[in-house]
């Protein structure tokens, strides 16, 4: 493993993958790192330690055929484009992708080291080459609450998630911003007047909301001071494609597509900026001491920051604004259910860049640079 190709680099999830594949160093073990892009061929790419190359087009075919492996935060329409052509012509390099294109194809894993090793290691025993990253919230699920699942100890999981603006784009992440500032703008006179009717504040919010000039080209509908409970497309069975994820990738990830455990529940937008959160309901095959539990989620990995059931330690430190830019798993609000013994609540928070897109794409390369 010589050549790497890196192509999204300087997108949303290429730059947090590529702050931290310096941040730990990465590239002392790649001897070529090759940067490419669909839009900048020729301009100056990054200099990552052997001084900055001139960037390749990322669509040239014979280039990308000269990579042992090709790590890409393009995104779907360009994996599209490229992979099987690539693939076609009889390239036998490594595909690592964090888009959804060929995560449930039949040769590809989807990655998540510290839940599924087994299965990437089983993988890359039977020779296959496209390791996909998974989808955001799937991903931080399984970190969080994998190791339960893993054992064999779940009947069923509800995920009702809470999930940033990232997840859409970064360009959605400041239409957020805009659509904050335009409330606050609208009621500016009423807020320095600490005796304006409240009610009259919220009236003119709402309006303002509703108002043909708000910022809601991306999200189409207000975001800020509101909720989307509906995220990617719609399949036929009243799911959103983001519900029929949680089911289909966490079971492959688990390498249990024979025997899949049911997970559903609704997807919804909110006004966060990169962390999803997720309340989960667990029903457990059997009754299991809630200590025991919280033993098997904290050992589970090295991220997972077990949050006591307190108030004060659950507001303070299980929230998108403790865990931004950490590469925690906070877990937390972990207790049994009126429902009955083997009812669990819990809830969870992690970075939808970090675990929930760059760092297990990153992990996977390191994996195949050290073998
Ligand atoms: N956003 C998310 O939460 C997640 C995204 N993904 C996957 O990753 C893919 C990429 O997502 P994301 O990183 O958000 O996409 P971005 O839109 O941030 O970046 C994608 C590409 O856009 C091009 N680009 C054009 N203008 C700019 C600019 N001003 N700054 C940076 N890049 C620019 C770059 O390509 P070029 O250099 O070739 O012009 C870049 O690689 C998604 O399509 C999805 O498949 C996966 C998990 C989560
Ligand atoms: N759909 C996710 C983000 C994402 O990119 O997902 P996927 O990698 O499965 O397309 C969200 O909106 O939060």
């Amino acid at each position: 493993m010589n050549r790497i190709g890196f192509v999204g680099w300087r997108g949303m999830v290429g730059s947090v993958l590529m702050e931290r594949m310096r941040a730990e160093d990465d590239f002392a073990h790649i001897s070529e790192p090759v940067f490419f892009s669909t839009s900048q061929q020729g301009e100056l790419g990054p200099d990552v330690g052997g001084g900055a190359q001139p960037l390749r087009d990322a669509r040239d075919l014979n280039a990308l055929a000269e990579m042992d492996a090709i790590v890409t935060c393009q995104g779907g329409e360009y994996t599209s484009e490229v992979f099987a052509p690539l693939r076609a012509r009889g390239w036998k390099g490594y595909w690592i992708d964090a888009a959804s294109t060929l995560r449930m194809a039949a040769d590809s894993t989807i990655v998540l080291d510290p839940v599924n090793r087994d299965v990437i290691e089983q993988a890359l025993a039977a020779g296959k080459r496209d390791f996909i990253g998974g989808n955001c919230t799937v991903s931080l699920m399984l970190m969080a609450v994998g190791d339960l699942l893993r054992r064999d100890l779940v009947d069923w999981v509800s995920a009702m998630t809470y999930q940033a603006a990232s997840g859409a784009g970064a360009r959605n992440m400041r239409e957020l911003l805009l659509q904050m500032g335009a409330l606050r703008d609208a009621v500016a006179d009423e807020l320095a007047d600490p005796y304006s009717a409240i009610l009259d504040i919220d009236r003119k919010v709402i309006e303002t909301m509703r108002g043909a000039d708000f910022p809601d080209q991306l999200f189409t509908v207000p975001l800020a001071g509101s909720l989307i409970p509906w995220i990617d497309k719609a399949l036929d069975n009243g799911q959103s494609r983001e519900e029929w994820k949680g089911s289909v990738e966490s079971n492959k990830i688990l390498g249990r597509e024979g025997n899949p455990i049911p997970i559903d529940g609704t997807c919804v937008r909110i006004g966060s900026m990169r962390c999803h959160s997720q309340g989960l309901t667990i029903k457990l095959k059997h009754d299991l001491p809630i200590d025991e539990v919280a033993d098997m989620l904290g050992g589970a990995n090295d991220w997972v920051r077990l949050v006591p059931n307190e108030r004060e330690r659950t507001i303070a430190e299980l929230s998108p604004t403790a865990v931004t830019g950490k590469l925690d798993i906070a877990v937390g609000r972990l207790r049994k259910m009126n429902l009955g013994p083997e009812y669990l609540s819990v809830f969870t928070v992690g970075d939808q860049l970090l675990w929930g897109a760059a760092e297990p794409l990153r992990r996977m390369l390191a994996l195949l640079l050290t073998r």
